[in-house]
């Protein structure tokens, strides 16, 4: 399938979307969005893919939403179009492992497309903001929820009342990103971290995802009881008893996925 503002290829069994639109630092426009969304259904769909990385140029993961196309719309266009809800949000609810790799400029879209990824690897030139209130509105795709959540009220709050950005050593510290690696090694780092993935156990990695996923979203209570259960699901599976049995027998397992 062609794709205008995107590249996307595999990397054994690791999908690789590169954002590009290199002369609008990959603004994220609802042409890209529309691409991003068919290629992470594309890969869903592929059995051969077990992880999938999203990644932009040295210069910017993305700069945020198209500030030029989405100038013009009022409120009811915004309203009615539901306006960055629809598509974005197959970022959060693909399946599959997703991890972003960042290297530049990660704001406003940019910063909440990453935080919708399963984890974030910056590059160290890596920056980080939420700068929409500059332009005279708000983030408006999970800035001020997802960051509240990775980062805590004070620095969330601060970044959304004054746009100021984080770089990627402030971001490590604060557990917006999981590491930082240099930045003409990001992508490499980010594939290898992913085929690490994609070479576990596929039904068990997803539920690995589902549990992490709930801590943002239950209390403590339901929250463990539906760690404990999806715990006793995998033992349902072929792979936790391949798992536990190579472990015994000094192997590497050979996880079939079932
Ligand atoms: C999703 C929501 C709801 O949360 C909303 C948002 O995401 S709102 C957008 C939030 N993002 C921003 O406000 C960042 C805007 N960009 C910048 O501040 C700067 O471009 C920069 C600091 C990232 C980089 O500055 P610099 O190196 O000086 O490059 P520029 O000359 O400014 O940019 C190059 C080129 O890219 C175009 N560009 C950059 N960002 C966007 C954008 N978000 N939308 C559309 N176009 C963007 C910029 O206009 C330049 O293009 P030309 O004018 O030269 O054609």
């Amino acid at each position: 399938m062609p794709y205008e503002n995107i590249l996307v290829e595999t990397r054994g069994r690791v999908g690789l979307i590169t954002l590009n639109r290199p002369k609008a630092l990959n603004a994220l426009c609802v042409a890209l969005i529309d691409e991003l969304g068919k290629a992470l259904d594309a890969f869903e769909a592929d059995d051969e893919i077990g992880a999938i990385v999203l990644t932009g140029s040295e210069k910017a993961f993305a700069a945020g939403a198209d500030i030029k196309e989405m100038a013009g719309k009022s409120y009811m266009d915004a309203y009615l179009q539901d306006f960055i809800t629809k598509g974005w949000q197959r970022v959060s609810t693909v399946r599959k492992p997703i991890i972003a790799a960042v290297n530049g400029y990660a704001l406003g879209g940019g910063c909440e497309v990453a935080m919708m990824c399963d984890f974030i690897l910056a590059g160290d030139t890596a920056k980080f903001g939420q700068p929409e209130i500059t332009i005279g509105t708000i983030p408006g795709a999970g800035g001020t929820q997802r960051l509240t959540r990775f980062v805590g009220k004070s620095k969330a709050m601060e970044m959304c009342l004054t746009g100021r950005q984080m770089d990627a050593a402030e971001a490590e510290r604060c557990g917006l990103v999981s590491r930082i690696v240099p930045a003409a090694d990001l992508v490499d780092e980010a594939v290898k971290t992913a085929d690490r993935i994609a070479g576990m156990s596929r039904p068990v990695v997803m539920m690995a995802k589902e549990a992490v996923d709930a801590a943002f979203d239950t209390t403590l209570t339901h929250g463990l009881m539906f760690e404990r259960r999806l715990f006793h699901s995998t033992f349902a599976t072929e792979d936790q008893k391949e798992g536990m049995s190579a472990f015994a027998e000094k192997r590497q397992p050979n996880f079939k996925n079932r």
